[in-house]
């Protein structure tokens, strides 16, 4: 494929919508200012970005968006398809997988981009759980929301990303007769979302990923906006980690 972007060795191709930054998170406004707003989805956005850029087992990172700033941000980093329609999570990524399959890229792991502790051993695991007629879904903590799909085809099984996702995309799955794979990983629960995400899990402190993430939190818990963390923060990771 022409076009620059990271290409690694592997034959699948990391995904990820991102919506204009002015609209982003909007489920945050009763506690962060529009500002703030688009600078946290940027710094999420950058995290999971760089993990992704460390993944030579990947085949290449897609990233759909007509936010000038994020493409510029991952221009050398991704394949950048603009997103003319701004119609919505599933459009966005209905056009990245269709434009992949048209290339003969058949296989493909999706995410969000507000994951930002999503380590690359979290995404090496999802790479590894694809396997034939297996699609993998990890789910956010609440057990609500998809946070990572990925599987071979899913340009014809399409995506319901939005309300009760999991659920959603599970019932595809098993109605496609295809194997879902059920992956529980710390880093990858973890999206923010509302105000109550933006306590975050002690565990997930020393986490390698997710640093531009965290430190704009703690600017803005310093500057009042959001709850002030307490000691917990500060917390080792437990062994597991
Ligand atoms: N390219 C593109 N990405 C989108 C669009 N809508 C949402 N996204 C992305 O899809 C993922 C899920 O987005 P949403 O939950 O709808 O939006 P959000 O900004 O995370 O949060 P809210 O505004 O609070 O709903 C995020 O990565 C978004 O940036 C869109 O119209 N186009
Ligand atoms: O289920 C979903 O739609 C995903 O979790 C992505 O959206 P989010 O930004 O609401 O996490």
């Amino acid at each position: 494929m022409k076009a620059s972007g990271h290409y690694g060795t592997g034959s699948i191709w990391a995904v990820v919508p991102v919506k204009r930054l002015a609209h982003a998170k909007r489920r945050l406004s009763p506690v962060l200012s529009d500002a703030q707003r688009a600078c946290l989805a940027l710094a999420m956005f950058r995290d999971l970005l760089q993990t992704l850029t460390e993944l030579r087992e990947l085949a290449g990172i897609v990233v759909i968006s007509s936010d000038p700033l994020v493409r510029s941000l991952a221009r050398g980093s991704a394949l950048l398809l603009e997103d003319a329609q701004e119609a919505g999570t599933n459009a966005a990524v209905g056009q990245a997988i269709r434009f992949l399959a048209a290339r003969g890229h058949y296989d493909v792991m999706v995410m969000p981009s507000d994951i930002p502790f999503a380590r690359a051993a979290d995404l090496r695991m999802a790479l590894a759980a694809q396997q034939d007629r297996a699609v993998v879904v990890a789910s956010d903590r609440r057990g609500i929301g998809t946070n990572l799909l990925a599987g071979h085809g899913l340009h014809v099984m399409g995506t319901c990303f939005g309300d009760d996702s999991f659920r959603l995309h599970m019932d595809r799955i098993c109605s496609a007769g295809l194997q879902p794979n059920i992956l529980q990983s710390p880093g990858l629960r973890w999206d923010i979302d509302t105000p109550d995400d933006l306590r975050i899990d002690p565990r997930l402190i020393c986490s390698p990923a997710g640093r531009r993430t965290l430190s704009l939190l703690e600017r803005f818990s310093a500057s009042g906006y959001v709850p002030t963390p307490g000691p917990e923060l500060l917390a080792p990771m437990p062994p597991a980690w």
